[in-house]
């Protein structure tokens, strides 16, 4: 199997603390690839340093063995690379087929203009349908965002991204702060989107991870600690006595 994204020797300093240190990270294509790791471990950072909303302080990235290091977001994102844009990029007053509407504009280069009359947004109504079928909203399309459950936002979240038809899915913690009852809805959710994709998440819920990924990378204090399947991490005792000491139940 080929690997789709690659960090080499990735570190991020913020004025002299190092955040993320020397990384090495493969992801191969198809897989669903989760970085975990104590508070503080440089996850989040990682991440933006995958999508390049972060700079890197040195070291290298590579998507599909393209050198992006020096790219911006927006130009990694048309080739393909995309991060979900959490709900603080949702209109609650805006019904879910009109987010996804206004995301698939994004696509054509027009996300400024969300003032777009109704006619012209009607192009992407076929694609807006199936982006909420795919993420199971469809009876909810008509549906204000502000009305639907935190769950439901999500998963509207995973559909605005998809717009942007990214062959690499990078998902920032999508179970946070999600009711008991949600979560397996997403992690269905992000079961059937991976089937085409590559998807790397981070995520806290340790068993969400073991039940969808297929490898998983520890991030300590900034270090790659250990990577392999779950199993193999979960047995790690040097992983068990970081997430013990940082006061995690393993
Ligand atoms: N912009 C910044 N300026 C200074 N320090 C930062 C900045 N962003 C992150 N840090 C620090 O870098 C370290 C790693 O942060 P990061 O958010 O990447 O960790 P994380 O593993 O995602 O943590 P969490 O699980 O709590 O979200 C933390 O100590 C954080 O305080």
């Amino acid at each position: 199997m080929s690997i789709v994204l690659e960090a080499r020797q990735v570190s991020k300093n913020f004025g002299g603390f190092h955040a993320v240190r020397n990384v090495n990270l493969r992801v191969q294509e198809g897989n669903i690839h989760a970085l975990i790791g104590p508070n503080g471990a440089g996850k989040t950072t990682l991440f933006g340093l995958l999508t390049r909303f972060h700079s890197a302080s040195s070291g290298s990235i590579f998507l599909k063995g393209e050198d992006i290091t020096a790219k911006g977001p927006a130009e990694v994102a048309l080739r393909g690379l995309c991060r979900s844009f959490q709900i603080s990029s949702i209109f609650p007053g805006l019904t879910l087929r009109d987010n996804v509407r206004v995301a698939l504009q994004r696509r054509y280069g027009s996300s400024h203009q969300f003032w777009l009359p109704s006619r012209v947004l009607s192009r992407f109504d076929d694609e807006a349908e199936q982006l909420l079928d795919l993420v199971g909203l469809t009876s909810l399309a008509q549906r204000l965002c502000s009305e639907v459950s935190y769950g439901r936002k999500r998963a509207l979240e995973i559909a605005t991204t998809l717009a942007m038809q990214p062959k690499v899915l990078l998902l920032d913690e999508p179970i946070a702060g999600m009711a008991a009852g949600d979560v397996p809805m997403i992690v269905e959710l992000i079961r059937s989107v991976a089937k085409d994709r590559t998807v790397v998440m981070v995520e806290h819920n340790l068993s969400v991870v073991e039940s969808l990924c297929d490898k998983v990378t520890v991030l300590v204090r900034g270090e790659v600690m250990a990577e392999g399947t779950y199993r193999e991490i979960r047995d790690n005792p040097a992983v068990r006595e970081a997430y013990i000491g940082a006061g995690y139940e393993v």
